[in-house]
């Protein structure tokens, strides 16, 4: 529950901050307005740390530098076509943008409706009302002229204006909307929610960069389901990465959901609480966590009805692997997470595809191998994928991965695992085999890859002799 008293408190307490203050009187005495804006009100309000310090003023960008100069350590002007000018004062980083209209060229800026060169004006075209709310400085106002402490009271996600227009502003605001309910456990408006469904298709015109990073922000909050539920439900998530909606007409039939949908958003729940556990302090795993969500979307199209009226799935992981790839292709998502969550998605069957409790030693050197950089998010997403299963199975699953892991780390401190390659290198094959470069060295260098994942490391020597062998048996 929002306590009002403390929320106001900490706005007092963030105006009259030695960087405020000294913004404050700084642009009054110029003449101008300058209130915070946005996200630290926001955050100030609910008591949630904030990155970003954001503020608003009617000077113009020309002004604001000549303002900010004498007091900064450093400014930038990057953002000037937005009419946004970045500064360092007192070792902070601040970004003042203008509500002037006349300050944007053209094409950076339109408002669809003529709100007028005033804070409020600035205010009603935001996304949100939670988002909506100025603090004037110096002497220390809330500026809320659409609802947004009500609406944070009663934890409710609305625009300012009439959602179609506010969308059509900007449709990675529907987007926002999902994030923002994961991040903050808000709820969205009926009619902001009616508004998202309708206006779906209208994200085509979003850059994919910014749809990416809407669904990384997405990813990156301690609870991303009730997100992305919102974008399954409204229609949005099918603009972007449609597998997943599918998702919801696949039977579970090995574990206990109700479908394969609620079975991969329970997988990426019971992930991120492993990455948490494991890795406490770190920064979210993006790769993991869209490897979790996706792990099972090849099963749609690989379906096979077997005699007996059961179904299976015909190489889903590989499918899966491949659909996640153009996707986040498409996404324009950088080449490492790509590799990574379409290499968790084509290994993510393995543990199961070998007998309980009963691997080889090179059974385990081959599962490090093709889980290569991926070992540790792979240990993270099986277990995740175990525990899902009903109770019983689950337990005896959990127990043998545990097994895994330990024969794992146990193999890796007699041999090294992470970089497994033949003992001989390709000189060395043409020296012992007498031969030159060609087919037969990639041929012996497969054979000896093959010892050293089934052997382990057997010394040079021995190496040789085997490939002597081979080479003779091969005739
Ligand atoms: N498409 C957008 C993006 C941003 N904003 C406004 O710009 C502010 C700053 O945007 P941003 O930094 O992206 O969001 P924050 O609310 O600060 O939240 P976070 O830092 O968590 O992204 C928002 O509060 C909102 O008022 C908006 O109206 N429409």
């Amino acid at each position: 529950m929002l306590n009002m008293a403390e929320g106001l408190d900490r706005l007092g307490a963030l105006a009259s901050s030695p960087l405020m203050a000294t913004l404050g009187s700084a642009f009054v005495d110029a003449g101008f307005e300058i209130a915070i804006v946005g996200g630290p009100v926001r955050d100030a309000l609910l008591g949630r740390t904030t990155n970003d310090l954001d503020l608003t003023t009617d000077a113009r960008p020309d002004d604001i530098l000549r303002i900010v100069k004498p007091l900064a350590t450093a400014t930038w002007d990057i953002g000037r076509a937005f009419g946004t000018i970045g500064a360092k004062i007192h070792g902070e980083q601040v970004e003042i943008t203008t509500y002037r209209a006349d300050s944007y060229d053209g094409a950076t800026r339109k408002p669809t409706v003529e709100f007028g060169d005033t804070l409020e004006a600035d205010l009603v075209r935001r996304d949100f009302t939670v988002n909506a709310m100025a603090l004037r400085l110096p002497v220390p106002a809330l500026v809320d002229p659409t609802g947004g402490v009500e609406d944070l009271v009663a934890r409710h996600l609305r625009t300012p204006a009439d959602p179609a227009i506010s969308f059509g502003d900007d449709p990675l605001r529907m987007l926002r909307a999902a994030r923002f309910a994961a991040q903050l456990g808000f709820d969205v408006a009926p009619e902001t929610l009616a508004a998202m469904t309708e206006l779906r298709e209208s994200l085509r015109i979003v850059s994919p960069e910014r749809v990416q990073g809407e669904l990384v922000k997405l990813l990156q909050t301690a609870a991303p389901d009730p997100g992305i539920r919102l974008l399954v439900e409204t229609g949005l998530m099918s603009e972007f990465l449609p597998e997943v909606p599918s998702l919801r007409l696949e039977i579970d039939e090995h574990h206990h959901h109700k479908d394969v949908y609620e079975h991969s958003l329970t997988v990426l729940r019971q992930a991120i609480e492993l990455e948490q556990a494991r890795h406490p302090g770190q920064a979210p795993d993006v790769a993991l966590r869209l490897a979790a969500l996706l792990h099972d979307i090849g099963k749609p199209a690989t379906r096979k009805l077997e005699p007996g009226g059961g179904v299976s799935f015909y190489h889903h992981d590989l499918k899966g692997a491949r659909l996640a790839r153009k996707r986040l292709h498409a996404l324009r998502f950088d080449g490492d997470t790509t590799a990574s969550v379409t290499q968790l998605i084509e290994q993510h069957l393995r543990f199961f595809g070998y007998a309980e409790g009963t691997w080889s030693d090179s059974a385990v050197r081959r599962y490090v191998r093709d889980a290569g950089a991926e070992l540790e998010r792979l240990h993270i997403l099986t277990r995740a994928d175990v525990t899902t299963r009903n109770t019983k199975k689950a337990g005896r699953l959990a127990r043998a991965y545990d097994d895994i892991e330990r024969r794992i780390a146990e193999l890796a401190e007699q041999e090294e695992l992470d970089a497994i390659r033949p003992e001989l290198d390709g000189n060395r094959i043409q020296q012992v085999l007498g031969i030159g470069p060609g087919r037969e060295v990639g041929e012996a260098y497969r054979f000896l890859l093959e010892l050293r994942l089934d052997e382990g490391m057997v010394g040079s020597e021995v190496a040789e002799r085997r490939l002597r062998e081979w080479w003779a048996a091969r005739g």
